[in-house]
C-alpha cells in the first residue's frame, strides 16, 4: 500500500518537483482591509519529515496563517516558501483539510477520494486500487460505495483524509480537521493521522485547540500569542515514534502537555503586545 502511495505522489506532485517538502514562514504579517491586524512578525518552519502543530487562543490568527501558507490569502508583510519556492497562490503540491470534510453529496466515498486525481487526468485502475487501499487503511472497507449521507461524521473525515492523500501533496495543512467530531472519534482519527505521517516523507502543519492532540501528533508544538499572532513558544516533542493512544499515558507526555499549557497561559496573562 505505502509503495503504491509513493508512486502516486510522484505522479501528481506540482510546484517544486523533486524538492523536499518544507514550509518556511518569515516575518509574516497580515492586516485585513477592515484594519484588523491578525498576525505580526510570525516566523516558523516545518522541515521535511516534520509534523508541527500550532496552538493559540481563539482569534490569534492561526487559520489566517494557514490560509496564507496555502496561498488562499495574501500576506501584508513577510514571505512564505513551500518546498523552496515562494507561495504566490494555491498550488498542487499543498494539500488542505478543514474542519468540515466538504465531500460531494452525489459521489460515493470512493469517488470522493478519487476527486483530486480526476481533476488533473483520467483515473486509472491503479488510482482506484490505491483509493480503495486507503479507504481500507482508514477502516472504511465495505463503505466504498456509500454516499456521504450514509456515513457518520467521523467516517466522512476519514474519506477526506483519503482524499488528502490522493492529492499526492507532501506539504499538508490541516485546520482543526477533527473539531466537529466527538472525543472518541477524534482519538481514532488522530491514530489515522499518525499512520499517515508514517506513510511517506511530508511536511505537515496542523492548527488545533487541543493541546493533547498537538503533543501526540507533533515533532514540535508552536504556541502563538494573542492577536496580533506571533510565535511565543516552540516546544520540541521528542517522544519516540511510532506513537499511539498509549503514548498519552507516559509521564513525559504529561510533562510536555503541561509545558505547552503553561506557555499559553503565561502569554495570555501578560505577554500580549
Ligand atoms: N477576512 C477577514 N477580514 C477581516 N478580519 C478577519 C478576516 N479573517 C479573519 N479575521 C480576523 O482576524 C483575526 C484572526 O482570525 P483567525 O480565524 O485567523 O483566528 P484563529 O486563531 O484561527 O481563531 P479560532 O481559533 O477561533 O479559529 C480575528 O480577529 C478574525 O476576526
Amino acid at each position: 500500500m505505502a509503495t503504491a502511495y509513493r508512486q502516486h505522489s510522484t505522479g501528481l506532485s506540482g510546484g517544486a518537483v523533486d524538492a523536499e517538502p518544507s514550509i518556511v514562514v518569515r516575518d509574516l504579517g497580515k492586516t485585513f482591509d477592515n484594519g484588523v491586524r491578525a498576525i505580526s512578525s510570525a516566523t516558523l518552519h516545518v522541515a521535511s519529515g516534520e509534523f508541527v502543530s500550532i496552538v493559540g487562543e481563539s482569534g490569534c490568527g492561526k487559520s489566517t496563517l494557514l490560509r496564507i501558507v496555502a496561498g488562499l490569502t495574501p500576506p501584508s508583510d513577510g514571505s512564505v516558501e513551500v518546498s523552496g519556492t515562494r507561495v504566490v497562490g494555491p498550488r498542487r503540491d499543498v494539500g488542505l483539510m478543514f474542519q468540515r470534510p466538504a465531500l460531494l453529496d452525489w459521489k460515493t466515498a470512493l469517488e470522493n477520494a478519487l476527486l483530486p486525481v480526476g481533476i488533473h487526468r483520467r483515473v486509472t485502475r491503479a488510482d482506484v486500487s490505491e483509493a480503495m487501499g486507503l479507504l481500507e487503511l482508514f477502516g472504511l472497507k465495505g463503505s466504498e460505495f456509500r454516499f456521504p449521507r450514509q456515513l457518520s461524521g467521523g467516517m466522512q473525515q476519514r474519506v477526506a483524509l483519503a482524499r488528502l492523500l490522493m492529492t499526492g501533496a507532501q506539504v499538508r495543512l490541516l485546520d482543526e480537521p477533527f473539531g466537529a467530531v466527538d472525543e472518541l472519534t477524534r482519538e481514532h482519527l488522530n491514530v489515522e493521522l499518525l499512520r499517515i505521517h508514517d506513510l511517506d516523507v511530508s511536511a505537515t502543519l496542523l492548527v488545533t485547540h487541543n493541546i493533547t492532540e498537538a503533543v501526540l501528533l507533533s515533532d514540535r508544538v508552536i504556541v502563538m500569542g494573542p492577536r496580533p499572532g506571533r510565535v511565543v513558544g516552540d516546544i520540541a516533542v521528542n517522544l519516540p515514534r511510532p506513537r499511539s493512544a498509549e503514548t498519552t499515558q507516559s509521564q513525559e507526555f504529561q510533562r510536555l502537555v503541561g509545558a505547552v499549557r503553561a506557555r499559553l497561559v503565561e502569554d495570555s496573562n501578560g505577554g500580549a503586545a
